[in-house]
């Protein structure tokens, strides 16, 4: 069995500074970057930004939607994508936000967990809207395969709140049963747990939230949503070790020069690593 993905990925973080640079090859990107709306855009999109920051960050953040745009061409070079990053070096969460009822879910994590897939990842973003229980099958395969997942609990979207901040019978909100059933999973683990939460960067003050669930704590929100690296320890107080700090247009709206990207990834690397220092 792999090391445990909570382990790898602290080791990573302590290595290379904590931040994830998501591949988001929007359409708006590409034609940016001088690239056709096509595979072939999407092709060396993606190789691009491998080259340019796989070797040097943490964590690399596919988001499968656009890939899966393209259809099965689409696909493949994600699947390209993530074999390269990993041969980088970078751990790979792939974004794909699966949930659906457990028997279902048990095809998903199948899809991106089971060590021979072809979308094998490090870790993958699921939702527990559908009940955090409905996610038992990707939990389970995650522990045996040594992956990770994180779990939607506060998202960086200003709507998330309406589900997420809702009180529920036992008067907690969701969002913070979701962390509550995270910090389970997680309990005992070291040096860290691999079951994290998806806790937007852009959110304020999360004093009333209980952040410590010894897993990680992926942070999007950071540069295009307005978030900024200063921000974080006003929103994640004495969890901030455990924080990835997620950018994807931040960084990709640099491209395609790869010296450019890789710059400005160093950038976010070194404001994130002064702000860590500092708290
Ligand atoms: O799970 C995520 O990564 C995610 C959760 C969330 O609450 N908010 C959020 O923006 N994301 C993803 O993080 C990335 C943010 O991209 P930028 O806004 O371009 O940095 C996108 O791929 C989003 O799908």
């Amino acid at each position: 069995m792999n090391e445990p993905f909570g382990a790898r990925l602290r080791r990573a973080m302590d290595e290379r500074g904590p931040l994830c640079v998501g591949i988001d090859p929007h359409a708006a990107l590409l034609a940016e970057w001088g690239l056709a709306d096509d595979v072939a855009g999407l092709e060396r999109f993606s190789r691009t930004v491998v080259e340019a920051v796989a070797d040097r960050v943490a964590v690399v953040k596919p988001q499968s939607a656009f890939f899966e745009r393209f259809g099965s061409r689409g696909i493949a070079v994600l699947e390209q994508t993530v074999a390269a990053a990993r041969a980088a070096g970078a751990l790979v969460v792939m974004d794909a936000k699966r949930g659906d009822i457990g028997s279902t879910m048990a095809a998903y994590a199948e899809s991106f967990l089971r060590p021979d897939a072809p979308l094998y990842s490090d870790a993958l973003t699921v939702s527990p809207y559908l009940g955090y229980g409905s996610l038992k099958p990707a939990v389970d395969l995650a522990r045996e395969s040594g992956c990770g997942l994180f779990v939607l609990a506060l998202t960086s979207n200003p709507e998330g709140g309406e589900v997420q901040h809702a009180v529920r019978e036992d008067g907690r909100t969701v969002g913070a049963t979701v962390l509550a059933r995270l910090a389970a999973e997680n309990a005992g683990a070291e040096p860290l747990g691999s079951f994290g939460a998806v806790v937007g960067a852009t959110l304020g003050d999360l004093s009333a939230y209980d952040l410590g669930i010894n897993g990680p704590l992926l942070a999007p929100g950071i540069g295009a949503q307005g978030a900024a690296p200063a921000d974080l320890p006003r929103v994640f107080g004495s969890a901030l070790r455990d924080v990835v700090p997620n950018v994807s247009r931040g960084v990709l709206r640099h491209g395609p020069d790869v010296s450019a990207l890789r710059g400005s990834a160093d950038r976010f690397a070194d404001e994130i690593r002064s702000v860590l220092a500092a708290a």
